[in-house]
This record gives structure tokens, sequence and C-alpha cells, in this order.
């Protein structure tokens, strides 16, 4: 992976996930450092987002191991048999360093923009108000909404709301941004405007963590690409090649779009 990042944000390890009988996780495993952009693909149902869901404990895994800053994450049962982080304030610091932009953007709709970005800075982080709003308005520039700071996400285009979402997670200053299918919810000639943001993020050595179906850039921008099917990794590497010269069948009916 990235030839100067030596910092490892994030570990998966052997991780499961079933919902009652559906194993939807068979024991994926996944490491990003300092850099890394990691794009995760693979056909409708394989389990991306659950797995990007069970890093940040969105979702409860069923066995497995995730470290995180290098300080593993301690997990108990819950009654339902999933494993929960045993510590509140270990839960709130791993949210804290895995921020998460979802597909359907999540703002909430009876706040300004700004507003949605300095809630959690403010309520979550404790931050004083004066410094988590010069930081808003810096990420806000960053993504080009800083002139909608005032406005409502529904005066605004799905392009628009997904491009707060990303100011509202970088304002948590996240040791890694997990991005959940960004771009699927969004009309065809929206999605460049996010995937330009996200790429100007990605030159700029954020840690990102892509579940993704643009291929371009998982190609492009990515420097590890996981294709996963049925929840498991089937084949991972470089982009160029696994994207370019993949191995295996089903890697290869899933990019010539025959994968069932
Ligand atoms: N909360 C849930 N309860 C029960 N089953 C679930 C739940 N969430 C996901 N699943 C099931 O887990 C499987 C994997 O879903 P997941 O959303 O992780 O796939 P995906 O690869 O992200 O698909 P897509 O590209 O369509 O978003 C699916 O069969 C789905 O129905």
């Amino acid at each position: 992976m990235n030839q100067t990042a030596t910092v490892e944000q994030v570990r998966v390890e052997d991780l499961h996930k079933s919902y009652g009988d559906n194993e939807v996780l068979k024991g994926v495993s996944l490491s990003a450092s300092s850099g890394d952009v990691i794009s995760i693909i693979g056909s409708s149902g394989s389990g991306k987002s659950t797995w990007l869901r069970c890093i940040n404990f969105l979702e409860n895994p069923t066995s497995g191991r995730i470290v995180v800053g290098g300080k593993e994450v301690g997990l108990t049962r819950n009654r339902k048999g999933d494993l929960v982080v045993a510590d509140p304030k270990q839960l709130q610091l791993i949210r804290t360093r895995l921020s998460m932009v979802f597909q359907h953007f999540n703002l909430w709709s009876h706040m300004t923009v700004l507003e949605n970005v300095i809630e959690a800075p403010i309520h979550v982080l404790g931050l004083p108000k004066a410094e988590v709003l010069e930081r808003a308005e810096r990420y806000l520039e960053r993504v080009g909404v800083w002139n909608l700071r005032n406005a409502y996400p529904a005066h605004m285009s799905g392009g628009q709301q997904q491009r707060v979402a990303i100011a509202r997670a970088l304002a948590m200053e996240p040791s890694v941004l997990l991005f959940d299918e960004p771009t699927s919810a969004l009309d065809p000639e929206l999605v460049g405007e996010v995937l330009k943001v996200m790429r100007s993020l990605a030159e700029e050595g954020r840690t990102m963590l892509v579940v993704t179906h643009e291929m371009g850039f998982a190609r492009e921008v990515s420097n590890h690409v996981i294709f996963v099917h049925r929840g498991r990794v089937e084949e991972q590497g470089n982009p160029k090649e696994v994207l370019v010269r993949p191995q295996s069948e089903r890697l290869q009916q899933f990019l010539s779009g025959n994968l069932k």
C-alpha cells in the first residue's frame, strides 16, 4: 500500500456477521494505514455495507477483531450473541476516529448546513463553539458549499447535500473516512462533483475506506481494491492489476456486468 504510510489506522481480522441464519460476512480482513484509499467492490448483497458498518459498530459483528489507532477494541457479547464495544468511551472514540459518509447523506432536515456540521464536534467532542465554527467554515469551503451554510438540506441538490455530509465527517477530524456508496443515491449528472471532492481528499493523503460501484474511482484513486463475493474476499490488490487483469472468474464476470 502507500509507501510512506507506516501508521496503521484500522485493522479488521476475520470478521463474521450473521443476521439469524444468514451469514453475510464469512471472515473478512483488511488493514488501512495513513494515506491508504481502499475501495471495496462487489455485487449487490455481497456484504460490502455490512462490513463497513461493522468497522465503526453501527452493526455488531458476530465474531472477529478490530484494532483502531493501534488499540484493540474491547468487545463483549450482547443478548443476541453479537459483539458490542465493552466500554462506551471507547465506542465514542471509535466513532470520532472513523467518520462515515452515508449513501443517503443523513443530514438533519431541521438544521441548516452550518448547524449540521457543528453539531457533533460541539456535542460529541465537546469543543468550544468558536473553534468548531472556524473548523466548519473551513471544511464547507473545502468541499465547495460554504455559500450554502445558512440553507436547509431540502433546498439543495443531492450532490450539494453529499458534499455537506463530507464536510460534516471532516469536521470530526477523523483518522479514517468511511464512505458507504456515497454516489449511489445521486442523479448521474451530480456524481462527478462528489467524486471530485473525494479524489481531492485522497490526493491530500486522507485515509479512506470506500464502498463503491464507481469502478473509475476504484481504479484511478484507490491504492488497494478488495472484491467481495458472498461475504468473502475473492480477490484484492493493486487496482491496476485487480481491475485490469482480474484473476478470478467471478471478478471477471463482475467487471463485465455478468455476475449474478
Ligand atoms: N439489518 C439487516 N437485517 C437483516 N439482513 C440484513 C441487514 N442488513 C443487511 N442484511 C442482508 O445482508 C446482506 C448483505 O447486505 P449489504 O447491504 O451489506 O450488501 P452490499 O454488498 O452493501 O449490497 P449493495 O451494493 O446492494 O448495497 C443482504 O442479503 C442483506 O439483505
